[in-house]
């Protein structure tokens, strides 16, 4: 998937954040589609979190009350996420950050798990932990990003505290690591066009016919 997101930007020349929008909209259907009531996006600052955020635009427009709880103080993102977050902020969605920004979720909130995808390098390092334990607690319906948070995209194993989603929502490719609990695990279309596939000599048929996504039997 690395050299999937490489070639597609490096050379074919799709930006990151035509592939982040596809990404939000298609999460924020999901998240639609569960959710019973409030939802609260907890994101950090790579992809895997401005997905998040982008999906809480989404929410927003369509009057979805969501919130977006971030894992460091929002001046501290940086790129595609700044960008995501900047957006927000002149939306008015509120975008707060500390643990204690989920103390008042209850059972019914519907939580995004947008902190880490296939970016978790190494062991979990503080604050993410108290992130995933506190998500971990919640009783509501809970939907991953790409991955469930805490979890090494490429094997699967736990490298601390793990989501337990009720739903995940891949992106464009099947992470190798996603033979765990990922909840109902669907596939979502970004855009990237089969040249990308054929460049890298990978054998690809498009999976997701007149669809934008589609749903992995495990
Ligand atoms: N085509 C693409 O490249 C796209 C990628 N997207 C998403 O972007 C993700 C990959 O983005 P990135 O490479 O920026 O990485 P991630 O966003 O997966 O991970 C980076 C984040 O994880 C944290 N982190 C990393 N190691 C950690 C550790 N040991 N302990 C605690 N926190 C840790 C970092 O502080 C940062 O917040 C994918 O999983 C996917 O979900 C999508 O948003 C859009 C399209
Ligand atoms: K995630």
């Amino acid at each position: 998937m690395r050299d999937v997101d490489r070639v597609v930007v490096e050379d074919v020349g799709l930006q990151l954040l035509q592939m982040m929008e596809n990404a939000g909209r298609i999460l924020a259907w999901h998240v639609r589609d569960v959710r019973e009531s409030d939802v609260v996006v907890v994101a950090g600052n790579g992809g895997n979190g401005g997905g998040g955020l982008t999906c809480a635009r989404h929410l927003a427009n369509r009057d979805v009350p969501v919130r977006v709880v971030l894992d460091r103080p929002p001046e501290e993102l940086s790129g595609a996420a700044a960008h995501q977050r900047r957006i927000l902020d002149e939306m008015n969605v509120p975008v707060t950050s500390g643990v204690e920004s989920l103390a008042d979720a209850d059972g019914r909130t519907t939580i995004v798990d947008a902190l880490i995808g296939y970016g978790l390098s190494g062991n979990l390092r503080p604050p993410a932990d108290k992130y995933i334990s506190r998500m971990s607690d919640l009783f509501g319906p809970t939907v991953s990003l790409d991955v469930p948070s805490g979890i090494d995209a490429t094997t699967g194993e736990p490298l601390g505290e793990v989501v337990a989603p009720d739903r995940t929502v891949t992106l464009a490719l099947p992470k190798t690591g996603l033979d765990v609990h990922t909840g109902k695990l669907y596939l979502a279309d970004i855009s990237i066009p089969r040249t990308v596939y054929d460049r890298l000599n990978l054998e690809y048929e498009p999976p997701f016919g007149d669809d934008d996504w589609v749903r992995l039997e495990q």
